[in-house]
């Protein structure tokens, strides 16, 4: 199997970035940064500096504890990172329309950026709408066998483990059950090596999607990022492969897999024949097939319809009119590709850490393991089996607040708006701190502790619910959370029910001490976490 292009032209690449990075600092240092200072001032918003190289985790951490909930600084633009809780309502809930758009922006040449998520203004309304029937509680219910499955696959490998006294490589083999999923509910694909040493190329694929690299070359691109236009200059214009996001390998493969099946499933979709497909990917190509007919007989008066809701401050701003339902192949291959890399990285992190928890808090454990022995009688729990396991939620709840897979989110202002003494100006950007939010002593006493208890219902009644938000909040909120809690509870019920999963004697970290992440794309252990299996009494 090709190996990603992880450090391929670095050489050439880099002189060359190197050159434009001493200019851009520059340009940066005179324009953006001493007027971006006077104008946070003007708007009643403390301003910070903050090295531009930093790491975004840590530096929100760090601004947080020295300057408190709400501070101004400059990148391209000014941004506002806040955990002010009555802020975010505004911003994420109540006055939506004025913050639309994320302030994100994919750097690479695959089509990831143009996915769901980095669209914009209408282009992000038009594709939500067509994806959210895809993830509707039917739809949920008719994957939910394959979710079954996977899970049954997963939970053998830890009957394995207990058998031959081996340790489970946990987020190796979580990545192998939330691809595998992802792959047969979305794509009607198959990827199945939970279990395996070796991928499969759709897993090997998704969990190499964004180049490995080392904390040095990181912390330069991660410079470069802060010039948005100039990084966009080298990728797209000049071509250089080395500040690309993502790896070539990837993009070149899944876009090769999903072309296919895409020709494939629109000529039989024009032919009129009864699909055997019921997934996201049929549901797209549908649309598509169905607005290319539609739109070839009329190009006019379906046009001006497409925009009856939209957004005020849209239809202000004069974007031009598109039709309301119709998708290019481009962009379905760019939302199948970031359903992939959404879907796998946010639930097997998530799986991992919960079961680590578990393992490190064998009285919590155990409770689970009782509810799930009380509620759950057929060997697959149903769904409304699995909306009755309470304590069960509570645990991917506190492990959710404790490692948020997307550790923060972000949102641009159309216009000036003013909450208190404080005035975001249009053009800003608000950045929401998701983890530090969670782990304010404020709201949750000693917030390093898991206690699942924090999320029965009389102390989540007494907090404000903006404090909890791992899927983000409002009409963007994360699309695949219905799926995601789906996944996470059926592999639990399945594994606990058959075995205990312990900290060994090997197991880093040990029991007590923190663990040492790394926040290099999405936040993981520095150190892969592997842990002891026994099987429960009366299994064998
Ligand atoms: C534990 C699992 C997951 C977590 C914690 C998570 C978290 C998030 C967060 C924080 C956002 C941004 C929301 C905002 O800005 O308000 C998001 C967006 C998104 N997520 Fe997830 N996610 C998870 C699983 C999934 C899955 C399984 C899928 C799809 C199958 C998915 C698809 C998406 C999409 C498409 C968006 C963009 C939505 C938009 O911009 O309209 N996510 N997710």
């Amino acid at each position: 199997m090709d190996r990603p292009d992880t450090f391929s032209s670095f050489g050439v690449n880099t002189s060359v970035a190197l050159i434009f990075a001493t200019v851009a600092i520059v340009v940066y240092f005179l324009t953006n940064r001493l007027s971006g200072r006077q104008r946070w001032e003007r708007y009643g918003v403390k301003h910070v500096d903050a090295a531009i190289y930093q790491s975004p985790v840590p530096l929100w951490e760090e601004l947080m504890q020295k300057h408190g909930p709400t501070v101004g600084i400059v990148r391209e633009v000014p941004v506002l990172v806040t955990r002010d809780l009555d802020i975010l309502k505004q911003v994420l809930v109540k006055d939506f329309n004025n913050f639309v758009n994320r302030n994100d922006h994919m750097p690479s040449r695959s089509p990831l950026g143009k996915g769901v998520f980095f669209l914009r203004d209408h282009d992000w309304k038009r594709i939500r709408q067509l994806m959210s029937p895809s993830f509707s509680t039917g739809k949920l219910k008719r994957i939910s066998i394959h979710v079954q499955d996977a899970a049954r696959s997963l939970t053998k490998v830890f009957e394995k483990c207990a058998r031959t006294d081996t340790h489970v490589k946990l987020l190796h083999t979580t990545g192998q059950y939330s691809t595998s999923i992802i792959a047969k509910t979305a794509f009607g694909l198959q990827a199945d090596s939970i279990g395996e040493e070796e991928d499969d190329h759709f897993t090997y694929w998704a969990k190499n999607f964004f180049k490995k690299r080392s904390k040095l070359s990181f912390f330069f691109v991660l410079f470069l990022m802060r010039f948005r236009k100039f990084r966009s200059f080298l990728i797209n214009d000049l071509r250089l492969d080395y500040p690309d996001a993502c790896t070539k390998g990837s993009f070149t493969y899944f876009g090769a897999v999903l072309e296919d099946a895409i020709k494939e499933r629109e000529k039989s979709e024009r032919m009129g024949s009864r699909h055997q497909h019921n997934d996201f990917l049929q549901s797209l190509v549908s649309i598509k097939v169905a607005t290319d007919a539609a739109n070839t007989k009329s190009l006019s008066g379906d046009v001006k319809n497409g925009l009856s809701d939209a957004p005020a401050s849209l239809e202000a701003k004069n974007i031009p009119a598109v039709p309301k339902k119709t998708i290019t192949t481009e962009e379905v291959i760019a939302q199948s590709i970031f359903t992939i890399l959404a879907a796998y990285e946010t639930t097997s992190t998530t799986l991992h850490f919960c079961l680590f928890s578990l393992a490190e808090n064998p009285d919590i454990q155990e409770k689970v393991f009782q509810e799930i022995s009380e509620v759950v009688e057929h060997d697959d729990p149903s769904q409304e089996e699995l909306s009755r396991l309470h304590y069960l939620e509570q645990v991917i709840k506190e492990t959710l607040r404790l490692y948020p897979p997307v550790s923060s989110v972000s949102r641009q202002a159309y216009e000036d708006r003013t909450y208190g003494n404080i005035t975001i100006p249009a053009g800003a950007a608000v950045l929401i701190p998701i983890r530090e939010i969670q782990r304010d002593p404020a709201i949750y006493p000693d917030p390093e502790t898991f206690d699942p208890e924090r999320f029965n219902e009389e102390n989540r009644a007494k907090r404000n619910p903006l404090a909890f938000i791992p899927f983000g909040q409002g009409p963007r909120l994360c699309i695949g959370m219905r799926l995601a809690y789906l996944e996470l509870k059926t592999a639990l019920v399945q594994i606990l029910r058959k075995v205990r999963v312990e900290l060994s004697e090997t197991t880093v970290p040990r029991k007590g001490e923190k663990i040492a992440m790394t926040y290099i794309g999405f936040p993981r252990p520095e150190k892969p976490i592997l842990l002891a299996v026994k099987l429960r009494d009366g299994q064998c």
